[in-house]
């Protein structure tokens, strides 16, 4: 085994032994994940992992992947799931909690399935946070974050690749009854309510069998 192999061996063991409970945060672009993970955070001692502000972060790091991350993110397209997965390692182990937002991951079929195999970790439930197209369009070109794939052109990539690779994602996890689907269209303060009721009904209740 070599070294980066054995760290990363490491990082996944401390992980495990910690037991994390995991709620992965999905839906379009825009659709507000970002937002309502910071009020989950405040009310229910999560933390909150971006795997877009994990990506964003290590371009800006220098780090030898950046400018590779960089480009494909312009495109709207989804970095190499190793990358990702690392990234969200490494941040859940300096965290030191146990239960995470992970926020826009898994966005495809070979995150989902690299994240399950590497980690073994099974999330919880699925926040799915169901939002029109035309809104999360309109809420994107306000956002006014200096993103640089906040464009229309790459917005519009950007729909193209959830409709096609993260979709199937939420359909597989539907599957397994994994799914808590969000009216994501209402108001921020509406979707945080409707979001309480599952933070307080779903998670840490006891299952007896
Ligand atoms: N329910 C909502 N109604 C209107 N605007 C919203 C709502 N939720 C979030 N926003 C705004 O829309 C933009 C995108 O939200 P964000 O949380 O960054 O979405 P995501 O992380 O899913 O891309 C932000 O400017 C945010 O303030
Ligand atoms: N699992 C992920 C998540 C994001 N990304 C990249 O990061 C970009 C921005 O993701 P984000 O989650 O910050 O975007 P929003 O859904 O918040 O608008 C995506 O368009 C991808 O290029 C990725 O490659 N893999
Ligand atoms: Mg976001």
């Amino acid at each position: 085994m070599g070294t980066a192999d054995a760290a990363s061996k490491d990082v996944t063991v401390r992980l495990a032994e910690r037991k994390p409970i995991v709620v992965f945060v999905l839906g379009g672009p825009g659709s507000g994940k970002g937002t309502q993970c910071a009020n989950i955070v405040q009310h229910f001692g999560y933390t909150h992992l971006s795997a877009g502000d994990l990506l964003r972060a290590e371009c800006n790091s220098g780090s030898e992947n950046g400018t590779m991350i960089q480009n494909m993110m312009n495109e709207g397209k989804i970095v190499p799931s190793e990358v990702t997965i690392e990234l969200l390692q490494k941040a859940m182990l300096e965290s030191g909690n146990n239960k995470f937002l992970i926020d826009g991951f898994p966005r495809n079929e070979e995150n989902r399935a690299a994240f399950e195999a590497v980690t073994k970790i099974e999330p919880e439930f699925v926040l799915f946070f169901n939002c029109p197209q035309e809104e999360m369009e309109r809420r994107i070109l306000n956002r006014n974050q200096g993103r640089e794939d906040d464009n229309i052109e790459t917005i519009r990539k950007r729909f193209k690749v959830f409709e096609e690779s993260s979709l199937p994602v939420i359909e597989y996890y539907k599957a397994r009854g994994k799914v808590r689907e969000i009216d994501a269209a209402k108001s921020i303060e509406e979707v945080f309510d409707a979001l309480k009721v599952i933070f307080t009904t779903t998670v840490g209740k006891v299952v007896t069998t």
